[in-house]
């Protein structure tokens, strides 16, 4: 619970804090970085925080496969997390129950202060913080700390609060989602690049909460986020087959300016087809492979700039 006294956002310490991986089964820095931490967990261990390291679709690792029954990141709705029938509920809503238990409830002061889920995109997206609300200021002030202490590296944040696009989660049972993103990578494959800058985010992260427990009071800042605003499909025929593929000058171009006229598909006879929308859009998730099946090639989002108030331990 927050109060607000002299504008400072109060907070309980966070001491219970969670990193996901495997989410995705074919999503191997997050499986990897977290196998390592499960066999020693030195790294994740700050003063006064256990920091629990945990795979969360093991099956889907064992196959090398995005999911077995039902997307586990979508999972996450109270209706899944109260249906009966145990195991005989598709894997992942079986598993989402479980993780529930473990990590949450969800929505309850019980569950787990943070989580970090570990994710890959074949996106060429770089670094990737991902909030679900842009009210929380102990996330916005995190991701300030880490924003700071990688400089000049970057790493931007994209906010998904849109009524119909967000999604539930698995790190959503917690009181302080963090989705991590990193790319490009395909899928079943481990980059070293990729892999060292998850690693160091999780270092960044988990300092800031480390420094938030010691009393440390983070003053007022602004967080640059990219608000998540629309899906946008590739172009199909009658029978809803793909009839284009991302263009040239839009693929690999994730974050940058798209304006209305722009190239954004190319037909596989060759024809343009352009951005017809209202004014300029920063596209997100290009391309990436886990989206064919949601039918999205890419999401729009809008450049905000959030103002984090200051927060400290009560
Ligand atoms: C490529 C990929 O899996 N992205 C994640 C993003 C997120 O964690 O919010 C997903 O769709 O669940
Ligand atoms: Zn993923």
């Amino acid at each position: 619970m927050s109060s607000y006294n002299n504008n400072s956002v109060r907070l309980n310490a966070a001491t219970k804090v969670a990193v996901f991986g495997g989410t995705h089964g074919n999503e191997m820095s997050g499986v990897t970085l977290v196998n390592l931490w499960m066999k020693n967990s030195n790294e994740i261990q700050r003063k006064g925080v256990e920091t629990k390291p945990f795979i969360t679709n093991p099956k889907a690792v064992e196959k090398c496969t995005r999911y077995v029954d039902t997307d586990l990141n979508r999972a996450f709705t109270a209706e899944n997390l109260s249906a009966p029938g145990g195991e005989s509920l598709p894997y992942e809503v079986w598993r989402a129950q479980e993780i529930n238990n473990m990590f949450g409830p969800k929505g309850s002061p019980e569950a787990y202060d943070v989580i970090f889920d570990l994710h890959n995109t074949t996106s060429n997206m770089g670094c990737t913080l991902i909030l679900e609300s842009s009210k929380d200021h102990f996330n916005l002030q995190m991701m300030n700390y880490i924003k700071k202490a990688l400089a000049p590296a970057s790493c931007l944040v994209l906010l998904n609060e849109h009524p119909l696009l967000k999604y539930s989660t698995s790190r959503s049972v917690a009181k302080h989602p963090v989705g991590l993103e990193v790319g490009p990578q395909p899928q079943g494959v481990l980059r070293s690049n990729i892999f060292d800058s998850m690693r160091v985010i999780i270092k960044h992260a988990l300092d800031f909460i480390e420094l938030f427990n010691e009393d440390v009071e983070f003053p007022p800042c602004t967080v640059e986020v990219f608000r998540v605003l629309e899906r946008v499909d590739y172009p199909r025929d009658a029978n809803g087959n793909i009839i284009a593929m991302v263009h040239p000058n839009l693929q690999d171009c994730d974050w940058e300016p798209l304006n209305p006229g722009d190239p954004m598909f190319q037909t596989f006879d060759g024809k343009t087809i352009h951005y017809q929308g209202p004014g300029t859009v920063y596209p997100t998730f290009i391309n990436e492979a886990a989206y064919y099946e949601k039918q999205q090639a890419f999401v729009t989002t809008k450049r905000e700039t959030l103002v984090a108030s200051a927060v400290k331990k009560s």
